[in-house]
């Protein structure tokens, strides 16, 4: 026997449908099909002409540089609330795997609602940045639930229609700005920069910086790395698309590990994710009308993830 070879993580161009107000119909089929594909494959895909503004991320990212810089004491003035999922996660209060990884060394801030908590009195910049960017993931959310309606060949406003309330508080898509800080010395065994996890919602989109680290369980359980490609989206599918599709489109694991070289390691890494999630009340069926996996509503299920992986 000899081994199969590791799945690439493919490129997607979304050409019109990612700029132009009225793409054709046969544009919409080739970007839904390409879509379902890798989502059905490896269940992650890197996204070109993806119509988001590079300025709005680089903006959004140095305003995160910002926060994080600042002293503990001052990011836990900014606490994140779970009720209203916004605000500060110091390092190790979210694990992934706990039992096997005793540190995870990252660091959060998580935006819901862009009237709700940020640390405007230390970094003003932030609100109006993240605002713009969760803005465009917003728009770029409804072209891709779209596209892959129609990759489905489902209802084609199936998705958008369920999707209705993004960044609300009856709705629990999010966006993330992460920091892993530069590794300490004399890192305890088993530690990570973050666990083995598959993402809660519909889809997720990421924007890292250039360090890399991220690896993606592919169908052969090997891992391959979801090295940074500049100007690209990451995009991966989440659990609750996983249960919708009957598995058609995969949930794939993922993680982020520390380097092994010790000069990379002691660099921060950064990146930014948006979490689309279905508004609170949508019932979460098997779109095929197989019993495939028990209906829940998406607050439900988002409730159970968040309880097993935060350590308050
Ligand atoms: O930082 C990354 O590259 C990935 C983070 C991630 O997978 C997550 O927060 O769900
Ligand atoms: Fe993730």
């Amino acid at each position: 026997m000899y081994a199969l070879k590791n799945m690439r993580i493919p490129i997607i161009d979304m050409g019109l449908i990612g700029l132009s107000s009225d793409p054709s119909e046969t544009e919409w089929q080739r970007v839904g099909k390409e879509i379902c594909t890798a989502l059905g494959d490896i269940g992650f895909l890197y996204l070109k002409g993806h119509g988001v503004n590079l300025d709005l991320v680089e903006k959004a990212f140095s305003t995160s540089a910002e926060f994080f810089a600042l002293d503990e004491d001052i990011k836990l003035g900014y606490p994140r609330n779970p009720e209203k999922q916004q605000g500060y996660v110091a390092v190790n209060r979210e694990k992934f795997n706990a039992d096997i990884n005793p540190h995870e060394f990252r660091e959060a801030y998580d935006v819901k609602r862009m009237d709700g908590l940020f640390p405007d009195e230390v970094v003003p910049a932030m609100r109006p940045a993240v605002k713009s960017l969760a803005d465009s993931c917003i728009a770029l959310s409804n072209r891709i639930l779209e596209a892959m309606a129609v990759g489905l060949d489902i209802d084609r406003k199936f998705f958008t229609s369920t999707h209705k309330d993004i960044c609300s508080d009856n709705n629990a898509s999010c966006l993330r700005m992460l920091h892993y800080p530069p590794v300490p010395p004399n890192v305890p065994e088993g530690s990570i920069r973050c666990g083995t996890h598959t993402d809660y919602g519909t889809i997720t989109f990421l924007f890292q910086d250039t360090m890399g680290g991220l690896e993606v369980r592919d169908r052969n359980d090997d891992w391959v790395p979801a090295t940074p490609i500049p100007d690209t989206i990451l995009v991966n599918v989440g659990d609750i698309l996983q249960f919708w599709s009957s598995d058609k489109l995969r949930a794939t694991e993922h993680r982020v590990l520390i380097p092994s070289e010790e000069l990379i390691a002691k660099v921060s890494r950064r990146s930014i994710v948006f979490f689309l999630h279905p508004d609170d009340p949508v019932l979460i069926k098997p779109l095929d009308g197989s019993d495939q996996y028990q209906p829940i509503t998406a607050k439900a299920h988002v409730v159970k993830r968040f309880s097993e992986t935060y350590q308050y």
